[in-house]
C-alpha cells in the first residue's frame, strides 16, 4: 500500500445536521463516493474521519477494508514509533478528524477528562463508549456560531438582576448570594466558582415543566422589552426557542454562556470539561479519538446532568482566550498559504492549505513524524508522495499519510481556491 491512499468517511445523520445537499457533510460524502445516494429529506450532521470503531474509515478501492486494517498491517510504517508508545495502540489513529454542518444548535454539552472518562465508561459504556478524554478543537469553514464556556462572572450577574424570569428561576436568595459573592474580595477565585455552580445546578436540575413556564414568559418579554436583553441576546432566545421551545438550555446556554462568532479561518479549541454547544455554520472539528459527550439542554439524546454539573471546571475565560490563533507551517512551501492550529495537547494538530491562484499552482509539505488525514473542502488539483504517482484530489476527496512522507500538491483550481485540511499527530 503507498504512504499516500484515498479512504472514504462516514456520515453521521444526528437530527441538527443540515438537510440534504444543503449539508457539506452529504456533499463531500457524495463527491468522495458518488454511489452515495443523499436523500434530500434527511440531516446530514458529522463526516467521520478516523478509526474509531463506531464509524470507521474504510479504503476507497476496497470497501470491505477498514483503514485500521491496513495500519495494523503495519503500524511502524502507517503510525510511527513515537506515536505508537505514546497512546499504545497499534491500530488506531489517537484523533478524530470531522466535518460539522450545523442547521440546528448542538446539545450543551462538555467532554470528560480522562479520568472522568476512563470512569463514566467503566459505569456506563452503553452511554460512554470510550475511556479517553476528549478535548476538541473547531476551524471554521464557514462563519460560524457557538457557545462556549461560561461568561464572566459580573455578566452573568447583570443578566440575572435584570431578567425577572432568570432571577426567578435561579430563586432570589441564591442569586443575593450570588451577586453579594462575586464582588467579595475575601472570597476565594474557587469560592466564587461554587456560587456559579450552585446557579448553574439549580437551573440545570429544574423540573422540565416549571424550566418550561419561566421559558415561555422569557421569551415574551424578549418580543415585548428587548431593551431588557439587547438585540443579539432577544434574536438569539427567540431563534433557539423555535429550535428547541422552552428548553432549559435558553437559560443555561443563551445567559450563562459565551456566545461567540467566528469567521472562516478562525478557530478555537475546548478543553475536556468546558461547556460549549455549536450553533450554525460548516466546521472542521478535531479531537482525541473519543466519542464521550456529556449532554444536559437542546438535545432529544441522554441528558447527565448530575454528571455535567459536577464536573465542569466552571472556569470564566474570555472568548478571546479560548481562540486558536493560526501560527507558520515551516515545512510548507510554495503557491499555497499554510495555517497550522497547534492546540496545547499531543493528539492532534490541523493544518491549512490554501492556494491563491493567481500566484502559481505548485506546493510542498515535508513529512511529519506521525500519521495525518487530508480531505479537500474546496476547488481541485492532485496530490502525490514525493515521487509517486499523482492522485486526483478534488472537494470531498479524502486521503491517508503515512508518516514522513513528502507531498506535493498541484491546483487545477480557476475559480474557488483549492484548500485542503491536514489533521495529524506528531510529539
Ligand atoms: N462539540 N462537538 C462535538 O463534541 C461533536 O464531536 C459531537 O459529535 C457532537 O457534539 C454530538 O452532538 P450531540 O450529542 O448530537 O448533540
Ligand atoms: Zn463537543
Amino acid at each position: 500500500m503507498s504512504s499516500l491512499f484515498p479512504i472514504l468517511g462516514a456520515a453521521q445523520n444526528y437530527a441538527w445536521g443540515k438537510i440534504g445537499s444543503q449539508s457539506a457533510v452529504a456533499r463531500y460524502a457524495h463527491d468522495n463516493d458518488p454511489s452515495l445516494s443523499i436523500d434530500e429529506s434527511e440531516p446530514f450532521a458529522e463526516l467521520w474521519m478516523g478509526t474509531h470503531p463506531k464509524a470507521p474509515a474504510v479504503i476507497s478501492n476496497d470497501k470491505s477494508k477498514k483503514l485500521s486494517d491496513v495500519i495494523s498491517s503495519d503500524p511502524e510504517k502507517y503510525l510511527g514509533q513515537s506515536v505508537i508508545s505514546r497512546f499504545g495502540s497499534k491500530t488506531e489513529l489517537p484523533f478524530l478528524f470531522k466535518v460539522l454542518s450545523i442547521n440546528k444548535v448542538l446539545s450543551i454539552q462538555a467532554h470528560p477528562d480522562k479520568s472522568l472518562g476512563a470512569q463514566l465508561h467503566a459505569k456506563d459504556p452503553d452511554h460512554y463508549p470510550d475511556s479517553n478524554h476528549k478535548p476538541e478543537m473547531a476551524v471554521a469553514i464557514t462563519d460560524f456560531e457557538a457557545f462556549c464556556g461560561f461568561q464572566p462572572l459580573d455578566q452573568i450577574d447583570a443578566l440575572l438582576q435584570k431578567i425577572p424570569e432568570f432571577h426567578q428561576l435561579v430563586g432570589a436568595d441564591l442569586a443575593q448570594k450570588y451577586h453579594v459573592g462575586i464582588s467579595k474580595s475575601s472570597l476565594s477565585k474557587n469560592d466564587k466558582k461554587k456560587l456559579l455552580q450552585a446557579v448553574f445546578g439549580q437551573i440545570m436540575k429544574t423540573p422540565e415543566d416549571v424550566v418550561a413556564k419561566y421559558a415561555a414568559n422569557m421569551v415574551a418579554r424578549t418580543n415585548q422589552q428587548p431593551e431588557v436583553f439587547g438585540s443579539v441576546l432577544a434574536d438569539l432566545i427567540q431563534r433557539l426557542n423555535q429550535q428547541f421551545p422552552g428548553d432549559v438550555g435558553l437559560f443555561c446556554g443563551c445567559l450563562m454562556l459565551n456566545h461567540c462568532f467566528l469567521k472562516s479561518g478562525e478557530a478555537m479549541f475546548l478543553q475536556a470539561r468546558e461547556p460549549h454547544a455549536y450553533i450554525s455554520g460548516d466546521i472542521m472539528e478535531c479531537m482525541a479519538a473519543s466519542d464521550n459527550v456529556i449532554r444536559a439542554g437542546f438535545t432529544p439524546k441522554f441528558k447527565d446532568v448530575e454528571t455535567l454539573v459536577s464536573s465542569l471546571t466552571y472556569s470564566t475565560d474570555p472568548v478571546e482566550d479560548q481562540k486558536q490563533k493560526p501560527v507558520a507551517f515551516s515545512r510548507g512551501s510554495g503557491d499555497a498559504q499554510f495555517a497550522l492550529y497547534d492546540p496545547p495537547i499531543d493528539e492532534f494538530s490541523v493544518l491549512q492549505v490554501k492556494f491563491d491562484s493567481k500566484k502559481g499552482n505548485v506546493a510542498t509539505m515535508k513529512g511529519v513524524d506521525g500519521p495525518s488525514i487530508i480531505i479537500v473542502t474546496e476547488g481541485s488539483g492532485e496530490i502525490a508522495a514525493k515521487d509517486e504517482k499523482a492522485q486526483k484530489a478534488e472537494t470531498g476527496h479524502i486521503f491517508f499519510l503515512a508518516p514522513r512522507t513528502e507531498v506535493v500538491m498541484s491546483s487545477k483550481s480557476t475559480d474557488a481556491p483549492f484548500t485542503l485540511y491536514r489533521a495529524f499527530c506528531e510529539l
